[in-house]
């Protein structure tokens, strides 16, 4: 199932719509995916051997939630806070693109035919968004393509726990979710990130071995992708030196939000034909709102002994995962 748009520049920057142009190329959008804050779609020649002149770009556009900035300044809080920390070509790259009229009603009409999640059913496309981002496109292309798509998240202990603590911020979290029967899509991994960038290798590879039977991308983890982690992990460490729980000013707030983003951002490793493209996507700032969301986590996973393994007794299993229980 797909929806025909036409592509055109305008005013040097790329242009879709649902109304042909002069000098326009058309294209069909399927529907790829969708989060919590966007839907993703893909963008297709409309003929074999037709001209893509958005080759290599996904279609990214903004749901209707209060919650969710405008693809102007999603772009520029990427620009301004992510996009100088990492090398261009580790990075899924963001542009603009104008969105013509009619495009949104065509394509909220689009997405109820085609099958979705269920709880985001009632989401749809805002009919007052003027652009969208182009982005790097990170699917398989050809069958023999692998894709890995995983968070990193913490890879360094929270300031906020206590110095002898048995959790990492991502095993205590787990293991408080896991109490309650709670379990994300990253629990389900059941890896320890301080294990990923473990300068202990046995411990590196351990994790990339569990997390991918692609050998190629597993090396690449342990090999030349660490560099990436361990970059990821330097900036989540100095943007957030003190923890949620000690900052008070703006400033600070600012960069615990750059530092929470940096600890739920994607990595997608993609290897085709034994080449490795790795980039960090996901990289939406999160705002302050969550702030004292963070701090009550980390006081909870504190006080309720989560980080020190004594949880109650009801809900204790001792940690097997987290490198901080391991030798
Ligand atoms: O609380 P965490 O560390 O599990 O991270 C949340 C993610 O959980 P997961 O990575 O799957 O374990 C969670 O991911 P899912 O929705 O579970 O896919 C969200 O990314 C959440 O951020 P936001 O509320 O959408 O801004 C994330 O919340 P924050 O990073 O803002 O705390
Ligand atoms: N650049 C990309 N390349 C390949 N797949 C992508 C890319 N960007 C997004 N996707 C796919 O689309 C899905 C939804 O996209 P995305 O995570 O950007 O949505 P979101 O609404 O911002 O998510 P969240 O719920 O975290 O806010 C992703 O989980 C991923 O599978």
């Amino acid at each position: 199932m797909s929806i025909t748009v036409y592509f055109s520049e305008q005013n040097c920057l790329p242009s879709i719509g649902v109304e042909p142009l002069t000098s326009t190329n058309q294209l069909k959008l399927t529907y790829l995916s969708e989060g919590g804050a966007n839907f993703v779609f893909r963008i297709i020649a409309q003929g074999p051997g037709s001209d893509n002149p958005l080759n290599g770009k996904l279609l990214r556009l903004r749901k209707d939630l209060s919650h969710v900035q405008s693809a102007k300044a999603q772009l520029e809080a990427f620009d301004a806070n992510f996009r100088p920390l990492f090398p261009a070509h580790h990075v899924v790259q963001q542009e603009l693109i104008v969105l013509g009229p009619g495009l949104a009603e065509a394509l909220n009409a689009f997405v109820k035919t085609v099958s979705r999640p269920t709880h985001r059913l009632d989401d749809v496309l805002p009919l007052d968004e003027t652009h969208g981002l182009l982005v790097t496109d990170m699917t398989p292309s050809g069958s023999e393509d692998v894709l890995l798509q995983l968070k990193p998240k913490w890879l360094a202990q929270s300031p906020s726990a206590p110095a002898d603590a048995k959790r990492c911020r991502t095993c205590a979290l787990r293991a408080q979710r896991g109490a309650n029967r709670i379990h994300t899509a990253t629990d389900r991994q059941e890896t320890c990130p301080l294990r990923l960038v473990s300068d202990v290798e046995r411990h590196a590879t351990e994790v990339a071995t569990s997390l991918t039977d692609d050998k190629t991308i597993a090396n690449f983890l342990i090999g030349d992708g660490r560099q990436l982690l361990v970059t990821l992990r330097s900036h989540q460490e100095m943007l957030d030196p003190l923890g949620a729980l000690a900052v008070d000013d703006e400033d600070a707030i600012r960069n615990v939000c750059r530092a929470m983003t940096l600890r739920d951002c994607t990595l997608f490793v993609k290897s085709s034909s034994g080449r490795i493209e790795a980039r960090l996507g996901d990289l939406d700032l999160k705002l302050a709102e969550k702030l004292s969301y963070w701090k009550e986590v980390e006081v909870k996973l504190r006080e309720d002994g989560w980080y020190l393994n004594v949880e109650a007794k009801a809900v204790w299993a001792e940690e097997t995962v987290c490198l901080l229980s391991r030798s």
